[in-house]
């Protein structure tokens, strides 16, 4: 039997070595699989592979001087990749033209590919052997044997560092003319584990435990310490849990206080100590007992240190048998502190039922489904109940969500559906943590796995749905390494593999997406109105009139009104701008010199709570300026406008109003998001001022009006995809209004009322607006109609920028022509938009053309970051 191996440290030769085909050992046939992970050698190493296909077949075709070599040891018994992951890694490879072995990698939870240490040792041997080779040996064979007696085994690395590499060449010549040594390799431990602790347990119980209880204490009360025997509260001293951080230092009740054990310990006598040993020990089974969180434990030092008790007193009570020592493995739980009471389906809607029938009932067509339902309209409970059918038929799910930190609530609610069965993938979990939830859901224990784009992969052993919710998030495109895939085609594509339903659920779907359902790519699913509610009015209000009227502030006159009335009655807002910090730019009136960072081609904003100057781009901080560094002059201006900003103009309109500001210099991470989240959610403010993170599937019944501060900073970037993200976000905006029992309100502030986005998006019309932007896109032919590509090249000397960029156009430019490709053509070179970030200059060009994998095929570019499909052109 023969296999063949991916392994990543062939694909550095290049893709079509990627695969080295192996011989399969007779006692591994029987066991070896596709998708499992395996020992390989490779050259003096061995190294880490996954078992990509095997064959019976005895014939391959070897180069000269080549022999096949046996594979070493399966290392996990479980398939790493399934069937359905490596055809999906194939396609992905393929598609974004990335080396098979990223891919793969990719898929597994990181830090599972491994490197291996060839390692020397003394092989089996006759004692005069060793004595000739000490006796006529080089000095240095004479002091490796001497090494290798007292350690056993030397890492040939640390040999070569040990002599140079000279010295060390020479004597593992003479090594391997003698067979006085052996050498073989050592993997090196996965850095990803399961995490497995020692953990102390409580063993005797009933009776036995009563008759030591009585014999320590009375052993306890055998003193003459000024220290009464301290009774232990039902609440004190827990163990801390797996998972969670910082938990508070309690107090020890059991703790000798300083003043006594200062001298007391000196003084006391015998049977003084005693008492004190007992009542440690006393004090550590009362800790066990009342331990009442099943995912915390006590480990030895922990448990020692809290109950007084030493290490020699902790070995007594394990030899009295009341106390025993075990290896757990503990589980990290992303979702440990939250209580999510477990929530039932609700009675569906007509529409609802419709959908979920094209999903998973009769009405399913084989065709990934476009669910387009308006804000509130829904989708989720209709995600959850086709979730909840397949699971029924033994299947699983993933749903897949733009970013984990901005849709808790989401997550909440699948959680709360599914107790115990959601996995949680997120970039906050640690790779130990990652690798947990990995085998958990390779095991089956998870019905559903919901996470960012990289969820796509869990090794979920029987697939049967994949859903993406807001499925138009340009968060689902990888745009910052390899391969650039976009988790939409990546899971229409494993859709595609399993013949499974793919779900994108959207109320304001990409262009690209609702011109296939067009098409009939796709199968159209719309869920036109909310549930028991409707659409919030919006209600346009130009802020030239505003000016014209002598009203300066920027919230506008009606926005004031309506803020008063939310007030009054006592409900919530939100307002919403695209902006963090208080100020855009820092400009001098006199001048016109502009505050912009050293590294970046931005200007720097002003953040008035810290008093700094902060570049957005590379974090970059700077002292508030008092004069203008060019003139000289005292003029020195804030302008623009930023979430601080408002923050301060509506605190002193409104002094009374509880204020929160959500972006993201108040929440860094994930929990932070989610406390912000809680505290709103609760009414513990009545505004919410934010930037566009909060535009996300937040759900709150309070929110009776939201206030766009201004929509103009969402337009008016060069870039084919700008109106569709400014139509989106104040389509998602809006939609955050009114979807309690209260009407909603929704004001949006511009000074472009008559631009058709903001026209269409006032009216929630998605259809107009997909209608005239669809044509525009048609006439300028942008994506769906010509695929684009985009080329980067960074640098911190602008001439090699430029030089790059040309040299490569010119390459470009002749694959075009003896390819014969038509219209492809190529936009650009130029500077990016931003040419100077973090220090670098980018250059950029953009390759346009109906079918441009030919191209890429053929034009190599090693230096320069290739977006396939990008999602922006900036
Ligand atoms: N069949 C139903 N009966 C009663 N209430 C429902 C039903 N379906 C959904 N809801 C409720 O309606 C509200 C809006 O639903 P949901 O958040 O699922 O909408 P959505 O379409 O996902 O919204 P968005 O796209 O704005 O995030 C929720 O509070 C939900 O609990
Ligand atoms: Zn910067």
């Amino acid at each position: 039997m023969l296999a063949d191996v991916l392994t990543s440290a062939a694909s550095w030769l290049g893709e079509e070595r990627a695969l080295l085909t192996y011989v399969v050992p007779e006692e591994l046939e029987p066991e070896l699989r596709a998708g499992q992970l395996v020992a390989v050698p490779y050259g003096e190493r061995l190294v880490e592979g996954i078992v990509w296909t095997t064959s019976q077949d005895e014939w391959v075709q070897l180069e000269p001087g080549e022999e096949l070599r046996p594979i070493h040891t399966i290392l996990d018994i479980e398939p790493s990749l399934q069937g359905h992951q490596m055809a999906l890694a194939q396609w992905i490879a393929n598609y974004y033209v990335t080396p098979l072995a990223y891919v793969a990698q990719m898929m597994l939870p990181p830090g599972l590919m491994q490197r291996s240490r060839a390692v020397l040792r003394l092989a089996d041997h006759d004692e005069q052997a060793l004595n000739a080779a000490l006796q006529d040996g080089s000095l240095q064979l004479r002091a490796l044997i001497g090494l290798l007696m007292t350690e056993g085994t030397i890492d040939v690395e640390r040999l070569k560092s040990l002599l140079g590499p000279k010295r060390a060449k020479e004597v593992l010549k003479e090594v391997r003319q003698s067979d006085l040594f052996s050498q073989d390799s050592q993997l090196d431990a996965p850095r990803a584990k399961a995490r497995v602790k020692r953990i102390v347990r409580l063993v005797s119980c009933g009776d036995a435990l009563q008759e030591w209880r009585t014999r320590t204490e009375e052993r306890a009360q055998r003193n003459s310490l000024p220290v009464p025997v301290p009774v232990i509260p039902d609440h004190v001293m827990q163990p801390k849990s797996s998972g969670r951080k910082g938990r508070k230092a309690v107090v020890n009740p059991w703790a000798i206080p300083e003043a006594v054990s200062a001298t007391a310990t000196l003084t006391l006598g015998r049977s003084d100590k005693e008492s004190l040993w007992a009542q440690h020990q006393l004090a550590a089974v009362d800790l066990l007992l009342h331990n009442t969180d099943p995912d915390a434990h006590w480990s030895v030092n922990a448990l020692c240190k809290a109950s007084g008790m030493t290490k020699a007193q902790f070995n007594q009570l394990l030899d009295e048998h009341i106390l025993a020592i075990e290896e757990a493995e503990l589980r990290r739980n992303p979702l440990q502190g939250r209580n999510t009471p477990t929530s039932q389906p609700l009675p569906l809607t007509p529409d609802q039922q419709h959908a979920l029938n094209c999903i998973v009932g009769n009405e399913y067509d084989l065709r990934p489904i476009l669910l387009h339902g308006v804000t509130g309209s829904g989708k989720t409970e209709v995600y959850l109940q086709a979730l909840a059918t397949l699971i029924a038929q033994g299947k699983q799910g993933i749903i897949l969500v733009p970013e984990i930190a901005l849709t808790t609530q989401a997550v909440l609610r699948v959680a709360a559906r599914f107790p115990d069965r959601v996995a949680i993938i997120h970039s906050e979990l640690s790779t130990g943590e990652r690798y947990d939830e990995w085998r958990r859901i390779r095991s089956g224990e998870v019905d559903v796995v919901i996470g960012s784009r990289s969820a796509l992969f869990a090794p979920l052993p029987n697939l049967g749905i994949i859903i993406l919710d807001e499925e138009h998030e340009p968060a689902y495109k990888q745009a910052e390494r390899r391969p650039t895939y976009h988790a939409r085609n990546a899971a229409l594509m494993l859709g595609n593999i399993l013949d499974i339903p793919v779900v994108m659920g959207s109320a304001t779907p990409a262009v690209e997406s609702f011109y296939l359902a067009e098409q009939e790519h796709y199968r159209l699913v719309e869920l036109p109105g909310r549930i028991n509610a409707s659409l919030p009015p919006v209600e346009v209000v130009d802020l030239r009139n505003e000016l014209h009227a002598g009203n300066t502030s920027i919230i506008s006159r009606r926005l004031q009104e309506e803020l008063t009335r939310v007030l009054e009655n006592r409900q919530q807002a939100i307002l919403f701008l695209n902006r963090r910090g208080a100020a855009s730019c820092v400009l001098c009136r006199d001048c016109g010199y502009t505050v912009m960072c050293e590294h970046c081609d931005i200007p720097l904003t002003y953040h008035s709570t810290e008093r700094i100057l902060l570049c957005h781009y590379c974090g970059l901080q700077s002292k508030v300026l008092q004069f203008c560094p060019q003139c000289k002059s005292s003029g020195i201006r804030y302008f623009g406008l930023g979430t601080e900003k408002i923050q301060e103009t509506i605190q002193r309109l409104f002094p009374q109003a509880r204020l929160l500001r959500w972006d993201r210099d108040t929440a860094r991470n994930r929990r932070a998001h989610e406390q912000l989240l809680d505290r709103f959610a609760n009414r513990e403010a009545d505004i919410l001022i934010g930037t566009q993170m909060i535009a996300k599937g937040l759900d709150l019944p309070g929110v009776t009006l939201v206030g766009v501060v201004s929509a103009d900073i969402a337009l008016g970037l060069p870039d084919y995809s700008t109106t569709e993200r400014a139509f989106t976000l104040l389509t998602q905006v809006a939609g955050r209004a009114g979807r309690g029992a209260e009407a909603g309100q929704v004001i949006i502030q511009t000074f472009n009322p008559q631009h058709f986005c903001i026209e269409t998006a006032s009216h929630h019309d998605y259809h107009e607006f997909y209608r005239v932007e669809i044509e525009s896109r048609y006439r300028y032919q942008y994506p769906p109609f010509r695929r684009f590509v985009k080329f980067t090249y960074s640098h911190e000397n602008r001439h090699r920028c430029q030089n790059e960029a040309i040299l490569l156009y010119d390459r470009l430019q002749q694959w075009i022509e003896r390819l014969g490709l038509t219209d492809t053509d190529i936009v650009g070179p130029a500077p990016a938009l931003m040419e100077r970030l973090r220090g670098k200059y980018h250059w950029q060009m953009i390759v346009r053309g109906p079918d441009l994998h030919q191209l890429l095929r053929v034009i190599e570019a090693p230096q320069w970051e290739i977006d396939i499909d990008p999602v922006s052109t900036l």
